[in-house]
């Protein structure tokens, strides 16, 4: 996932370290905001809610160990992880599916706010053509290919339903979208060299639901 950028960074950086990069990034950010110019590892890990050990093996993948005595820069550190994760960059998103969740998606500002530029919407409704979310017009799904070779578009984002999900991937996957963030409860066939990315809220609750039921000291059986 991670495209790395030389230096100390010359190397893979494991998913899970990769996964928790946005997280500090975000206590970086706060931090930042308090007008905070140098922490220690346990000040950031303590934000970031992670032990301090692993933030550092984390950070160390980064080639940023900190000075002794005195933590780590927090100007710096934040340009570093940003420029890891891809955040120093602009990203030309699609969003397909234009329904509930296309809407609340096209409508959150925080994905502008980390570089991601929504530069269409798209539907197979042909009622929905035309209606304007977010200030962008949506467009026919007809319209992909034209759209992803004329902004570079690097990330798609399925908001369409399960059964239609394949079918949006493979006409993303052939017009050159090489990520994929799937919203629908659907498993995707794609290449190899095209990352996907599934989020799940209802596994969410359910794995919540898993361990309410612990404590509350019901078992399965008991609890149906
Ligand atoms: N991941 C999550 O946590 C989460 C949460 C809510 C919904 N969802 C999923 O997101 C998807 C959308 O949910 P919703 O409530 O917004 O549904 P919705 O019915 O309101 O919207 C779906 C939209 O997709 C469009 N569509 C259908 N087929 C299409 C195709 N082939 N190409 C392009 N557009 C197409 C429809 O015209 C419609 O506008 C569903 O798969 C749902 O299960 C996921």
């Amino acid at each position: 996932m991670s495209k790395l950028s030389g230096g100390a960074a010359a190397s893979r950086i494991p998913e899970a370290t990769v996964a928790r990069l946005p997280v500090y990034l975000r206590a970086l950010n706060s931090l930042a905001d308090a007008g905070t110019t140098t922490c220690s590892s346990e000040h950031l890990a303590g934000a970031a809610g992670v032990n301090s050990a692993k933030l550092r093996k984390d950070l160390s993948h980064l080639g940023s160990y900190g000075t002794r005595g005195v933590g780590y820069d927090v100007e710096y550190l934040r340009y570093q992880i940003a420029r890891e994760i891809g955040q120093t960059h602009d990203w030309p998103v699609v969003i397909v599916g234009i329904g509930n969740l296309g809407h609340a998606l096209a409508n959150y500002s925080g994905f502008s706010s980390r570089g991601f530029r929504t530069v269409a919407l798209l539907d197979a409704d042909p009622a929905r053509t035309g209606q304007v979310v977010a200030g962008t017009e949506i467009r026919p799904f007809g319209d992909l290919a034209g759209i992803v070779s004329e902004h570079g578009v690097a990330i798609g984002v399925i908001a369409a339903p399960a059964s239609a999900a394949q079918d949006v991937a493979d006409a993303m996957v052939a017009a050159g979208i090489r990520s994929i963030l799937n919203f629908a409860p659907a498993v995707l066939a794609v290449p190899e060299e095209v990352d996907v990315r599934k989020v799940d809220l209802s596994i969410e609750l359910q794995i919540l639901a898993y361990h309410e039921q612990r404590k509350s000291g019901l078992d399965g059986a008991e609890a149906i």
